[in-house]
């Protein structure tokens, strides 16, 4: 293997902290502690289902919080079918053990399929593969020094010493810059104690890396897998942060959103990553686009002057993560979105 050269590019340090904390909408789920490891009785967060899908069923709809993860949740026995083996798949055996072998990027040019793929591919990610990686948005990473160095190799293949557990870990203290907050009629919403600039990396979207599309796709997003993610047709798994996720899962949409999902690269693996398309000042809800698809049965509560998707006749989405007392979801259609 050709010998890595390191950048001198020292590690972008934490901006300080900004501490105006400005209004914001409703009564935070917790003050400054964890709100998932806050010891609350079920009976707190039993909410009505405003606009059920089931009508019938909002005597016995409850939320229910999530479990907060560190990284992606994997599950080897989901992925025994060699089915679900991406083409060209170079983990040690099947099934893998990890996320990460099958999100690998390993990004070479004789993988990128044709001349036209090529061009299309380094006029998207160009600068990902010869620049530096995400590692230098790891915002929380207060305690690690600068030895997390970006690179390339003498071919230009992107290389470094960022990985994306290690990345996880440093976003891990994500409560210091975001809460989640009670909105009226959506569940939960995600707010920023942050001053966020455009281009701003807000973390990765985390929950648990499966094959195929679940029943339930309100928290499902759709990442490409194995060596050939570049090419068109590349295979697809989902992450799904229904039931174990992290603060990114609580981005409600609005059709005015201020962040994005996009898929992008922490050392040599792929990460969807939450980003900020315009500043985000502290107090402020951020928000994704869902997609035209989403809202073809659903109506949307955004409010926003820009409100594409506000049809009467449409009945407004459940609750998210309300269930029926016999366990079966209440929600049919949903989320999947790149
Ligand atoms: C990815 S989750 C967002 C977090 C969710 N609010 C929660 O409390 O867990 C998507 C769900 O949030 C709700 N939601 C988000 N944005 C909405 C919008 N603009 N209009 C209506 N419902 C929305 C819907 O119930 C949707 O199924």
């Amino acid at each position: 293997m050709a010998p890595v050269r390191r950048s001198t590019r020292l590690a972008t340090k934490p901006r300080s902290h900004p501490y105006n904390y400005g209004p914001c909408p409703s009564r935070p789920i917790s003050n400054g502690i964890h709100f998932y490891t806050t010891p609350v009785k079920k009976k707190r967060y039993r909410k009505p289902i405003v606009n059920a899908i089931d009508p019938e069923d909002d005597e016995s709809a409850w939320a229910v919080m999530p479990k907060i993860i560190p990284s992606l949740k994997f599950s080897p026995y989901k992925w025994k079918d060699p089915a679900h083996k991406p083409t060209g798949f170079s983990g040690p055996s099947w099934p893998p053990t990890s996320a990460e072998q099958l999100i690998n990027v390993d990004i070479k040019l004789e993988d990128l399929g044709t001349h036209r793929e090529r061009e299309a591919f380094f006029a998207k990610h160009g600068d990902l593969v010869k620049d530096d990686c995400l590692g230098k948005y790891c915002w929380q990473n207060t305690e690690w020094s600068s030895e997390f160095l970006c690179a390339k190799d003498f071919d230009g293949r992107a290389v470094c010493d960022h990985t994306f557990s290690e990345w996880n870990q440093g976003c891990a203290r994500w409560e210091t810059r975001f809460e989640i907050r009670a909105v009226a009629d959506m569940g939960h919403g995600l707010y920023s104690k942050w001053n966020w600039k455009k281009g701003d990396v807000l973390g990765a979207y985390l929950g648990e890396l499966i094959p195929t599309m679940p029943q339930n796709t309100d928290y499902v997003h759709q990442v490409k897998v194995g060596p050939a993610f570049s090419k068109s047709g590349a295979q697809v798994a989902y992450v799904d942060a229904r039931e174990c996720g992290n603060f990114a899962r609580f981005a409600n949409h609005s059709c005015d959103n201020n962040a994005i999902f996009e898929e992008m690269r922490v050392g040599n693996e792929r990460v969807l990553a939450l980003r900020a398309v315009k500043a985000i000042a502290v107090g402020e809800q951020v928000s994704v686009d869902y997609g035209d698809d989403y809202f073809k049965e659903r109506r949307c509560l955004c409010g926003t002057p820009k409100c594409k998707y506000a049809k009467t006749d449409i009945p407004a989405p459940a609750v998210a993560l309300a269930k029926k007392k016999n366990g079966r979801d209440t929600l049919k259609v949903g989320l999947v979105a790149l």
